[in-house]
Formats: C-alpha cells, sequence, structure tokens
C-alpha cells in the first residue's frame, strides 16, 4: 500500500456565497469522520476566511495567489493574506489562469515559490490542450510545464501536483485511466529526475470530470493519489462520493 494518503481537493471556482458555507460544513463533517484520507476545500477568495472561522478544523485553500509578497498589484490576494485568512494551501497554475490570464511557467513558480514561502502548502497544476494531445505531444507538453514550474527548492511533503487535461476540464470527457496512469508515471519520473527518492513522496492528483461514478477506478489506478475537483464538489451530494471512493480503497 502506497505511503502517500489520498488527497481529494474541491475547487468551486468561481461559484458560491456565505448562502453556500451549509454544503462546505456537511464537506467537512464527513471529512472529519474519514480518517484514511485528507479533504480539503478551495472557494472563491470572498469566503475563505468565513469558512475558516466556521469550521477550523478543515482545511481550506484558495484558488491562486500573487507572486509578489505585497504591493500596487490592483485586485490580487498574496499569499500571506490568504494564510491571515484561514488557509492552508493554495492551487496554483490552473489552466483556467495559465490559459485566461496569461500566466506563464515562471509566472506560476514565483507563486509557487511565494506561498511555500509564505506558508501556504502548494497544489501546482498542469495540463495539456485537446490539440497537443491530438498532435501525440502530450506527455512532453506536461512534464516540459512541470520542471518549468517547480519551485527551486521545496519540502516534498508540501507540494501536490495536480495534472488536469484541459479538454477533460467541466466536460464531462474524462481521461482514461490509461492515458492518466502513463502522465502521472511521466510526472514522477521528472519529479524523480529534480529531487530523486524523495519523489515517492509527493501525491500526483487527477482533475478534469472526476464525479462519483468515475472516482473510484481513477482513484485506485498507480500513481492517482487524489483527485482535483471542480464541478462535483459544490454540493455536499456530489462531492461525498467521491471522498468515500478515496477511504474505500
Ligand atoms: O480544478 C478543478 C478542475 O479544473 C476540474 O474541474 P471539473 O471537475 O469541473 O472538470
Amino acid at each position: 500500500m502506497s505511503e502517500r494518503r489520498k488527497y481529494i481537493v474541491g475547487n468551486w471556482k468561481m461559484n458560491g456565497t456565505r448562502d453556500d458555507l451549509g454544503e462546505a460544513a456537511a464537506i467537512a463533517e464527513v471529512a472529519s469522520a474519514t480518517d484514511t484520507v485528507d479533504v480539503a476545500l478551495c472557494p472563491p477568495a470572498t469566503l475563505v476566511a468565513p469558512m475558516a472561522d466556521r469550521l477550523a478544523e478543515f482545511s481550506i485553500g484558495g484558488q491562486d495567489c500573487h507572486h509578489a509578497e505585497a504591493g500596487a498589484y490592483t485586485g490580487s490576494i498574496s499569499a500571506a493574506m490568504l494564510r491571515d485568512a484561514g488557509a492552508r494551501l493554495v492551487i496554483v497554475g490552473h489552466s483556467e489562469r495559465r490559459e485566461g490570464c496569461g500566466e506563464s511557467d515562471a509566472i506560476v513558480r514565483a507563486k509557487a515559490e511565494r506561498a511555500l514561502a509564505d506558508g501556504l502548502d502548494v497544489i501546482l497544476c498542469v495540463g495539456e490542450s485537446k490539440a497537443i494531445r491530438d498532435a501525440g505531444d502530450a506527455e512532453r507538453h506536461v512534464t516540459a510545464q512541470l520542471a518549468a514550474s517547480l519551485p527551486a527548492s521545496f519540502d516534498s511533503a508540501r507540494l501536490a501536483i495536480a495534472y488536469e487535461p484541459i479538454w477533460a476540464i467541466g466536460t464531462g470527457d474524462v481521461a482514461t485511466v490509461e492515458d492518466v496512469v502513463a502522465m502521472h508515471a511521466a510526472l514522477r519520473a521528472t519529479l524523480a529526475s529534480r529531487i530523486g527518492d524523495d519523489a515517492a513522496k509527493i501525491r500526483l492528483l487527477y482533475g478534469g470530470s472526476v464525479n462519483g461514478a468515475n472516482a473510484a477506478e481513477l482513484l485506485a489506478a498507480a500513481n492517482v493519489d487524489g483527485a482535483l475537483v471542480g464541478g462535483a464538489s459544490l454540493t455536499a451530494v456530489k462531492f461525498l462520493p467521491i471522498i468515500e471512493a478515496a477511504a474505500a480503497i
């Protein structure tokens, strides 16, 4: 059995108001009773503090942070601010920011380094477009993205990698288990070439249309240590079966 605990993370993206804190509470209650799985929720920034205040024992994360420590960056939020609001982790490099906000590997790496320095654990996302996969270039592209986005140094217990093929996000078009296993093996090898044996400690999550029906098969696959879940994390009724699937492995 792997020494890596399963890790199930919900990313609410730009969804949720204080009316939805009850959903988070229901998720946190099940998470606290599931001692073999780590669970976290990443709500929009406006909900980090109210969620952390209400659910003190639960792991709450941000969805992004700025790479600078502080300064004149209107509309941005720093890692230290997230930490101050009660966050324990942050997602960096999500494709919706790489593609939608023009974030380069260098920016993603700087964000990861800032977050770790300011006390947040990091989930670093990588993934290829449909055009890249169709061209047969997915593995080269994603491993290069990882190599260029990794912090210069890091504690392997504080970093997780999320492989999210862009074409699988929010589409219902989940990657095949074979493709996920092949990509995760390549990511593990990339990590090993950088940090040696410690690569075995880093959790590799899959993201892209994970739901209660497909989670068990994905989470049982080699090197799949968890899931980064979007749409199916918005309600307890959809998210809990994914946590339960992880706990059953
Ligand atoms: O961060 C989460 C991913 O982008 C997956 O989103 P999804 O589960 O809605 O496909």
